[in-house]
């Protein structure tokens, strides 16, 4: 589950981007998290992974308490959370079976259990057959497919993507998201930060729409253009 409690963030150069917001998302939801450019959306999602911490108030992630969290705990708490970037962030002299091999081994796991669970989640995100592709030699969005497949390889229990369409056309953006909606319904817990406003009105999913570092609507349904 993950939640904030009154949380702010005032960054190094004094920049209040989050004045003390508080949402929960629970266990198996689908929430699109919108706002205007500089609402502090990408903050939201950098305490959520941990790559910041708040000023004040509470970030909790899948038990984990993420302004107190040790250096010794942060790699169990990445290993509940898989992450998606608008730039996809492959490693691009790799090919898709090593970019994802890698991220199994960095987390200890066997070649047994590589070998398993591999092919899984490359058919589920449809890109069988291109174990042996390097990055460039795939589409954009065959590209956030394996970003996908990577995020989904260890088993998260919460996936977060930080404008997963951003780069993709219309079409392709579509069908990233179904993908999105796919993961959630087999149980994964997911949450998307995006402009698009016709994707998101595309899914009937839960809407939390911040502006100017504060939560200004929480609805299901409709990216409604805060005032
Ligand atoms: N590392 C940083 N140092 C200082 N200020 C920052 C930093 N990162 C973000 N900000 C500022 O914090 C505010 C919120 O930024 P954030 O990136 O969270 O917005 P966003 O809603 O994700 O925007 P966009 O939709 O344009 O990506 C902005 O005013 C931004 O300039």
């Amino acid at each position: 589950m993950i939640r904030l409690i009154d949380v702010k963030k005032v960054y190094d150069n004094g920049t209040e981007a989050l004045k003390g917001i508080s949402f929960s998302i629970e266990d198996g939801e689908f929430a699109f998290l919108v706002g205007p450019s500089g609402s502090g959306k990408s903050t939201v999602i950098k305490l959520l992974t941990g790559e910041i911490v708040p000023t004040s108030g509470r970030v909790m992630v899948n038990g984990f308490s993420m302004g107190r969290i040790s250096d010794k705990q942060i790699p169990y708490m990445r290993r509940t959370i898989g992450v998606i970037f608008q730039d996809f962030r492959l490693i691009t002299n790799k090919t898709v079976w090593d970019n994802l091999s890698l991220a199994m081994r960095a987390v200890g796991a066997s070649p047994r259990e590589i070998k398993a669970r591999i092919p899984y989640v490359l058919e589920l995100v449809g890109l069988k057959g291109k174990e042996q592709s390097l990055p460039d030699q795939l589409s954009g969005g065959e590209q956030q497919r394996v970003a996908i497949a990577r995020a989904l390889v260890n088993n998260p229990s919460t996936i977060v993507a930080d404008e997963p369409t951003g780069n993709l056309d219309p079409a392709r953006s579509l069908e990233i998201m179904t993908l999105l909606e796919r993961i959630n319904a087999l149980g994964t817990t997911v949450v998307v930060v995006t402009h698009e406003k016709g994707l998101v009105n595309h899914f009937d999913k839960r809407v939390i729409t911040i502006n100017a570092g504060m939560v200004a609507g929480d609805a299901m349904g409709r990216y409604e253009v805060a005032r």
